[in-house]
């Protein structure tokens, strides 16, 4: 694993953006893997910027998203397919049918789920999955406990979850208790892992995943098992691993 300090959020988010861009100019026509939440809007931005510049074209990259809210219209301000047009999307030469997001309104989660797995499977798999991490060590919305052999599939948040992405609800009790979600199967099976971290408050999880033992109580923690995993903090995320010894590098 490769583990990259950033004195910044803006230079944490550049250098994740540099990755995600070397993927894409190696392989035009890759498929990435991509998130939600606040931690990877920055790498986005920086992403948009590069492209306007001339710098970096989507044109032939296929994406699938990690993640979708169960009962959120892609038009609802908070569903993921939102975030990700606004953020991304209607910003770069991404072709529209290239773009994956699993469907909140799907009317038989177990059917959305199944065909998306063969969706990625169809797109000939993941070559970079870009991941951030929750609190609790959750990635996409695989929750602590939950088997690591799952692929797609309907989740039940947890309540640190739902008080977590609260923020982006005007109440609480407007955040959606389902999720359809990659699983860690889904995750693991990507070529290449690039996770991004910022802030205090996952300094824990952090530690926790990378230090500690490869558990489902942790789920990040199984990236340990991965080949290729590049993790990207701020000095705030990273500062328990650099304090157990761990090769950080600037
Ligand atoms: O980047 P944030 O907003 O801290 O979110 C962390 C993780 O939580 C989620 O938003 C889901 O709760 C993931 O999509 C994300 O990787």
């Amino acid at each position: 694993m490769r583990i990259y300090q950033a004195e910044t959020y803006q230079a944490m988010s550049r250098r994740a953006a540099n990755i995600i861009s070397a993927q894409v100019i190696y392989k035009p026509d890759c498929v990435l893997g991509l998130a939600t939440g606040g931690t990877p809007v920055g790498t986005y931005q920086q992403l948009v910027e590069w492209f306007q510049k001339g710098d970096l074209s989507f044109a032939e990259v296929r994406s699938v998203n990690l993640d979708e809210y169960l009962g959120l219209s892609p038009h609802h301000e908070q569903s993921y397919r939102y975030f990700m047009q606004t953020n991304l999307f209607d910003h770069i030469d991404i072709k529209p049918e290239n773009t994956h997001v699993l469907n909140g309104l799907a009317k038989d989660p177990a059917v959305e789920c199944a065909a998306y797995n063969k969706l990625i499977r169809d797109l000939g798999g993941i070559d970079l999955q870009l991941l951030g991490m929750g609190r609790n060590g959750h990635i996409a919305f695989n929750e602590p406990g939950d088997d690591f052999g799952l692929e797609t599939h309907l989740v039940s948040l947890t309540e640190n979850t739902i008080e977590a992405n609260a923020r982006f609800f005007a109440s609480r009790d407007e955040v959606p208790r389902h999720a359809l979600s990659m699983g860690i199967k889904n995750i693991m099976n990507a070529r290449r892992i690039l996770i991004v971290v910022n802030g205090e408050e996952k300094a824990e999880a952090v530690y926790q995943a990378f230090c500690g033992p490869v558990t489902k109580q942790v789920p990040a923690s199984v990236l340990q098992l991965h080949p290729d995993v590049t993790l990207v903090g701020d000095k705030a995320a990273l500062h328990k691993l650099a304090e157990a010894g761990e090769t950080v590098c600037g």
